[in-house]
């Protein structure tokens, strides 16, 4: 595929300061990047620099193969075919939307019907006469967009667009900016620090931090097969517990888990997704007592807890569910209890560990449950039946899902 920007070894320092420590990164033409990371990580000095706002210190820039700076070269910013829609007072309150999109657009695509054709790329077709004050916010944002994409620049930077709106109108935006973009084959880079927004918006998502993209490939392969348990934890909630490998499985607190790489053998850190941790009611003990019931609409003993989610909820880079002791090799019971059974001719799933609900936290689509096992190690689960709440306090035990991505530790 043509590549419409590459970044290769790209540095800028402020004084002391490693802005960019040597950023490596391709963005296909016709696709939309997020640069997703923590704040300070460099994303804004990495988009002033493509825009040219910024010069490099060492490193090279390609815009559709031509070098736009580095090895002494320095394009200004007008001459890079590059467009920037900011966060948010991009337009000038003076000009009408028509006039804010036509300005610095030569005659011929003035009049070419280019104005009307963007208007409507972003669902603003008939506001051409508004003036930005009757504009909403979100409807201010689209115009800004659409005045990027209007000379057809060969790169759009779309700067944290949504950040001061709020949540509803922000999804929505993003979507039909996606749109927009993909509809005029426009490639754009997205700045966010939005797990949610980066995940589900973009074609490829390149992961910063201290100065370098650490990780630059497709959503889901970023959430599954994350290059380190810090982007683990970062695009999503985790659960990243010490292991120690052998026969192929990692043993953690939770038991066997069968990996998804290979690693090992000896002592790692094993990434469980909160959603691949299963919750079922505790057996009923011999003495013919009876079990705890986990789910009060009686619908049966395991709580189903659903597919990926897409890091909504996310609790940031700190691991939510670190183990407290070293690598167990309790819970090696009896597997294949419960859904999901064990992989066939692979190693026997984990499981059911003991636990003890600590929390629940109600998110509407889906409920994260932190629980606690025997040993003290906290680790948190996802439930898509939000409706039937896992009450504090109560026992309840544990297994975990599907294969797991480890490190060496
Ligand atoms: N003009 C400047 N002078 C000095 N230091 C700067 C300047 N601009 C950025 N920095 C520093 O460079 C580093 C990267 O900053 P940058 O603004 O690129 O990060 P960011 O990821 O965009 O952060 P945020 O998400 O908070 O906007 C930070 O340590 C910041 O303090």
């Amino acid at each position: 595929m043509k590549e419409t920007l590459t970044l290769r070894g790209v540095a800028k320092n402020y004084g002391p300061v490693a802005a960019l420590a040597g950023v490596d990164l391709t963005v296909p033409a016709g696709t939309l990047t997020a640069v997703l990371g923590p704040s300070g990580c460099g994303k804004t000095t990495l988009l002033r620099c493509v825009a040219g706002f910024e010069r490099v210190d060492t490193g090279e820039i390609r815009i559709d193969g031509r070098v736009i700076a580095g090895a002494g070269a320095h394009l200004p910013p007008q001459r890079r075919r590059v467009a920037v829609v900011p966060q948010e007072g991009a337009l000038f309150p003076h000009l009408s939307v028509a006039g804010n999109i036509g300005y610095g657009l030569d005659r011929a695509t003035r009049r070419s019907g280019r104005i009307d054709e963007v208007l409507a790329l972003v669902g603003l077709a008939g506001h051409g006469d508004r003036m930005p004050h009757q504009l909403s916010g979100g409807q201010q944002q689209r115009v800004a967009v659409a005045r990027a994409l209007a000379p057809r620049p060969s790169l759009v930077l779309l700067d944290e667009p949504f950040s001061a709106l709020d949540a509803g109108l922000r999804a929505e935006l993003r979507h039909d900016v996606r749109e927009a973009l993909r509809a005029d084959r426009a490639t754009g880079i997205l700045v966010t620090h939005d797990q949610g927004e980066a995940l589900s918006t973009a074609d490829q998502v390149a992961v910063m931090r201290g100065g370098l993209v650490v990780q630059c490939a497709a959503p889901a392969a970023v959430y599954r097969d994350p290059a380190d348990p810090w982007v683990a934890a970062f695009v999503g909630d985790a659960v990243l517990l010490p292991a120690v490998v052998e026969s192929g499985a990692a043993h953690t607190v939770l038991g066997p888990v069968p990996l998804a790489g290979t690693v090992g053998p000896g002592a790692v850190t094993v990434l469980v997704r909160p959603e691949q941790v299963r919750i079922s009611a505790r057996p009923a003990p011999a003495d013919g007592s009876p079990a705890d019931v986990v789910a009060p609409n009686g619908s049966g003993p395991a709580l189903s807890s659903g597919g990926p989610a897409t890091g909504s909820g996310s609790s940031g880079p700190g691991p939510d569910g670190s183990a407290a002791g070293g690598p167990a090799r309790n819970g090696s019971g009896p597997g294949g209890l419960l859904p999901g059974g064990p992989v066939p001719g692979g190693p026997v799933p984990g499981g059911p560990v003991p636990a003890t609900v600590l929390r629940h936290e109600f998110h509407g689509h889906d409920a994260l449950v932190a629980l606690r096992l025997a040993d003290g190690t906290r680790i948190t689960a996802r439930i898509l039946d939000a409706g039937a709440p896992v009450a504090v306090g109560t026992d309840v035990t544990v297994h975990v899902d599907g294969t797991a991505r480890a490190w060496p530790a």
